[in-house]
């Protein structure tokens, strides 16, 4: 079965050391949101398990084989990548940028077959972007263009999605759209890790998160288990507490500044 595993990573950049001993773990079948307050390390955590930067210390594994002993290439096909702003090059229609992420997928000189297309096809239609599909990547708005990242990602088949604050430029439709696509892609067999910044948003639709801060992991569970009061107090600044509304869903209900 297919885990992601960070072990005691640290990472610096510049002088400053932002990653400080990390330890995590995501299986296949499992959405991990991974929150923190800004500048906690989130990106970086993220950056690093796709060798975008480097680990000082400890190490990154997928299926226990450390992320630097991979080939590129190969470790494209295991690790899919959605981030915060995507890059986009002008002339490029929805559907090209897409098939890009079948690069990983096809040997040097082999042609872009049916079964690339078949794939393509899939996640445009999954991300509700076939009606864009012919359309320049810079004439789309940003929340557009951050459906378009992820079906990039997706069209590699990789094993492990990370994206980068996914629902960041979404509107409330599409980041509900998202959330139950990453949890249908776990159920799929993908391991799932994912920066959120919504707390709320955390809390309703991932099973579990960790909690970095200043560079370590502080807590990893079940919402309820990690987001106690003193821990929204103290990493978060504010006064709340995980409950149950009358559906039966988790919530997260936050009053207020904790120093108010
Ligand atoms: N190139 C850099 N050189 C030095 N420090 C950096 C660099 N990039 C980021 N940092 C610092 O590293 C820390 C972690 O940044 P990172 O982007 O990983 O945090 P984050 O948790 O993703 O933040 P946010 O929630 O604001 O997106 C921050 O303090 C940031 O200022």
């Amino acid at each position: 079965m297919t885990r992601l595993r960070a072990t005691g990573v640290r990472a610096r950049l510049g002088e400053r050391i932002v990653l400080d001993g990390v330890d995590l773990d995501v299986a296949a079948g499992r959405v991990l949101a991974l929150v923190g307050p800004n500048g906690s390390g989130k990106t970086t955590l993220l950056r690093a398990c796709y060798r975008a930067v480097p680990v000082g210390a400890g190490a990154i594994t997928v299926d226990d084989r450390d992320v630097t002993d991979i080939k590129r290439r190969s470790l494209a096909r295991l690790v899919g990548v959605g981030v915060q702003e995507p890059v986009a090059l002008g002339g490029t229609t929805v559907r090209e940028s897409v098939r890009l992420g079948r690069t990983a997928r096809r040997g040097w000189l082999e042609p872009f077959g049916d079964d690339d297309r078949a794939v393509v096809e899939d996640v445009l239609g999954r991300l509700g972007l076939l009606h864009l599909a012919d359309r320049d990547v810079l004439a789309l708005s940003g929340g557009e263009r951050q459906r378009v990242s992820i079906a990039r990602a997706l069209a590699q088949q990789p094993r492990v999605l990370l994206l980068d604050e996914p629902t960041n430029h979404l509107d409330l439709r599409h980041q509900l759209a998202v959330l139950e696509l990453l949890r249908s892609l776990a159920s799929d067999g993908l391991a799932v890790l994912v920066t959120l910044h919504d707390l709320r948003l955390a809390t309703e639709y991932c099973d579990r998160m960790a909690v970095l801060d200043h560079g370590s992991v502080v807590a990893e569970g079940t919402p309820e288990d990690v987001l106690r009061p003193a821990l929204l107090a103290e990493v978060f600044g504010v006064r709340g507490r995980v409950g149950v509304d009358r559906d039966g869903r988790r919530t997260l209900d936050v009053r207020g500044p904790a120093d108010a």
